[in-house]
């Protein structure tokens, strides 16, 4: 059974980060000369000059017989985490990314402590950095599997002593509200959230109180004049640039399975004077820890839920007890609308329906229909999309089920999840300030009893993954192996301290065999693997397929060659229903990689404006279902 929930996964879009390298600063300003001919082979680089904050590294020699018009469409002026060009660099796409890496590689082994002459010596004997390195003081060993100091990657925010500040409670308890409250009386921040609603709401939420705010996630960028702020998806964080007050939503989400490691690089690379991190108190000891060794000034708040959250003591008995404000939760879009069918026959009221694969859009129009009172559509069915991001006027929910399918296996809802989702109902403020939760059977009555009254299990350990530069440099001394084996590789040698694990990569090995076979750099295949692209979903599956076999062949994709528009028609059945959502996600991740890969994905406009339709389609066959029998009156 497939799972159309949630997904934590569903509209992740990390960025490629180029740095990871332990650092330490060096003590002085050094002029490091290097000889970069042959570095790379068949590649020669012009003449740079780089800052490396303090550490200059001038690339002399150079043989610019092939030089290269420009490499990057756009080449970073900042490299990342306090590392930035003088001048941007010139050469093709592979050149470029290797004068980035080979330069972080250096700064990190000016920062380790060795002299500009050794490192410099290295480079000369080998042209290629190579694993081990042998200074004046002895051998030095460079393990790029080695990732125990995680906080040693973020130089910028380690000069700062930030101070953290995390807010903690269960559900509805004000927490954010506080947060986003110092966010917007601070000079510049930004907002990093686990799902593009929650950015798109806080964008919104600035602008209208007058703080100018970018809203930036891996499929849109709209930036506000004069902004000093943005609300981005946390794999957008941006850790380069200073801000004075900084906001992590749903900080817990950092022991994710698949997503955990972008919240670990926010708390650890953002470099904020306030850093307010949101969420469940069980992460508190683990974030203390984590950040026991950053020098920053770590305090907790603590907060009550605003409005009482009842567990109810029968299960709902029939479906004639349903009423006006609830929310039944069922994980299989099948079920989901089975349920809403069930509903809708005794004729009393219409459902609007969430779930994850349902266009971010038309689930934001969905949950609308639903608050507002003078719609007909007065009850929710639902997967545990509902658990963050959308305002949703809950009276009572109504668990169909407690175990669900997580893309790898069925398994009981945790602890933390039947919280999540059970605190949906009542929300302060709203038409139903007391929430209520019960079951359809009533052996599930004791869990959720126990559940919503038991504290969440401590987290023990938080997400961490190589980044393009650690696995590039990996890669060079593991000559003749693919990306899919790199990954592996690097996975099963990685060494980690305890308060961390390494993320779940089984999407990503997916998408790095397709790759393999394809003529493309190791650094366009690392985008790919970042890309939202769920391979279990066949359409999906196919539309990353043919966009990367058609970039490794002419480095342009024109959309047209795989998709005709004009074509989109309102779904008739279910079947057609997931067809045009997998259509949507088909034209999410064109647009995705469009924002990465500008010159060879030209079409954006194109494939934003057919995602609409898609996402009007589907809500006109989910207003089609709801009315297809006539209502009596609403009582
Ligand atoms: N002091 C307050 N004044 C007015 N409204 C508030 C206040 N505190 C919270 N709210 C409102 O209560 C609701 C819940 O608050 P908030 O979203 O901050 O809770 P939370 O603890 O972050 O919940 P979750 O974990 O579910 O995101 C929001 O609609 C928020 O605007």
């Amino acid at each position: 059974m497939a799972d159309y929930s949630t997904s934590l996964c569903s509209g992740a879009d990390s960025p490629p980060s180029l740095t990871t390298f332990p650092a330490r600063e060096a003590d002085n300003d050094e002029v490091l000369t290097v000889d970069v001919a042959g570095f790379t082979k068949g590649h020669n680089f012009c003449t740079g000059i780089l800052n490396l904050k303090k550490v200059k590294i001038e690339f002399t020699r150079s043989n610019t017989a092939k030089t290269l018009a420009v490499l990057l469409a756009n080449p970073p002026a900042q490299l990342s985490e306090g590392v930035s060009f003088r001048r941007a660099p010139t050469g093709d796409r592979e050149s470029i990314i290797s004068l980035y890496i080979y330069t972080i590689y250096m700064a990190a082994l000016l920062r380790r402590g060795l002299s500009s002459s050794t490192v410099s010596r290295t480079l000369l004997c080998n042209g290629v950095p190579s694993r081990q390195f042998s200074s004046s003081t002895g051998a030095v060993k460079f393990d790029f599997t080695d990732l125990t100091r995680p906080h040693t990657w973020y130089p910028i925010a380690r000069r700062k002593k930030r101070n953290v500040i995390l807010h903690v409670g269960p559900t509805n308890s004000g927490k954010t509200y506080h947060a986003l409250k110092k966010l917007e009386l601070s000079s510049s921040g930004i907002y990093c959230g686990p799902l593009r609603l929650l950015a798109w709401e806080v964008a919104k939420r600035l602008n209208k109180a007058k703080v100018p705010c970018d809203l930036i996630t891996g499929q849109e960028k709209e930036v506000v004049e004069g902004a000093k702020h943005k609300a981005v998806t946390v794999e957008m964080a941006d850790v380069t640039s200073d801000y004075d007050c900084a906001v992590i939503d749903e900080i817990q989400m950092l022991g994710c399975r698949t997503r955990g490691f972008s919240f670990t690089r926010a708390l650890l690379g953002i470099p904020a004077n306030d850093l307010h991190l949101c969420g469940d108190s069980a992460a508190v000891p683990l974030i203390q820890e984590i950040l026991s060794v950053t020098g920053d000034n770590v305090q907790v708040q603590y907060y009550e839920r605003l409005s009482p959250l009842v567990p109810l003591k029968t299960p709902l008995g029939s479906f004639s007890n349903i009423r006006t404000g609830d929310c039944i939760v069922t994980f299989s879009r099948h079920k989901i609308y089975k349920l809403k069918r069930k509903i809708e026959d005794d004729g009393k009221h219409l459902c609007s329906v969430v779930y994850g694969s349902l266009p971010p859009e038309t689930r934001t129009r969905q949950a609308t229909m639903f608050n507002d009172e003078s719609s007909e559509f007065d009850v929710l069915v639902a997967s545990d999309a509902i658990g963050m991001g959308l305002n949703l006027n809950i009276s009572r929910i109504i668990f169909s089920e407690m175990e669900k399918f997580d893309g790898f296996e069925m398994r009981p809802l945790s602890v933390p999840e039947i919280k999540q989702i059970a605190g949906r109902a009542g929300r302060y403020g709203s038409k139903f300030p007391v929430g209520e939760v019960t079951c359809l059977d009533p052996k599930d009555l004791p869990l959720i009893h126990s559940s919503i009254n038991c504290p969440s299990p401590i987290l023990e350990s938080a997400g961490l993954f190589p980044t393009f530069d650690l696995l590039y440099m990996y890669s060079r001394s593991h000559l003749n192996i693919g990306l899919c084996q790199i990954l592996e590789q690097f996975v099963e040698n990685a060494k980690l301290s305890a308060n961390y694990f390494i993320a779940n990569c089984e999407e990503m090995l997916k998408v790095a065999a397709v790759l393999d076979e394809l003529p493309i750099s190791l650094h366009d295949k690392y985008l790919f693997c970042l890309s939202p692209a769920d391979m279990s979903d066949e359409i999906l599956s196919q539309g990353l397929t043919q966009f990367a076999h058609t970039y490794a062949k002419k480095r342009i994709v024109r959309l047209r060659e795989i998709f005709t528009p004009g074509t989109l028609k309102v779904p008739k059945t279910q079947t057609e229903l997931k067809e045009l959502e997998s259509i949507h996600k088909v034209l999410e991740l064109y647009v995705w990689l469009s924002f990465r890969l500008e010159d060879s994905f030209p079409d954006r406009d194109l494939a934003s404006s057919q995602k609409s339709i898609c996402g009007m389609l589907i809500e006109e066959f989910l207003e089609r279902l709801g009315v297809q029998k006539p209502m009596p009156k609403k009582y």
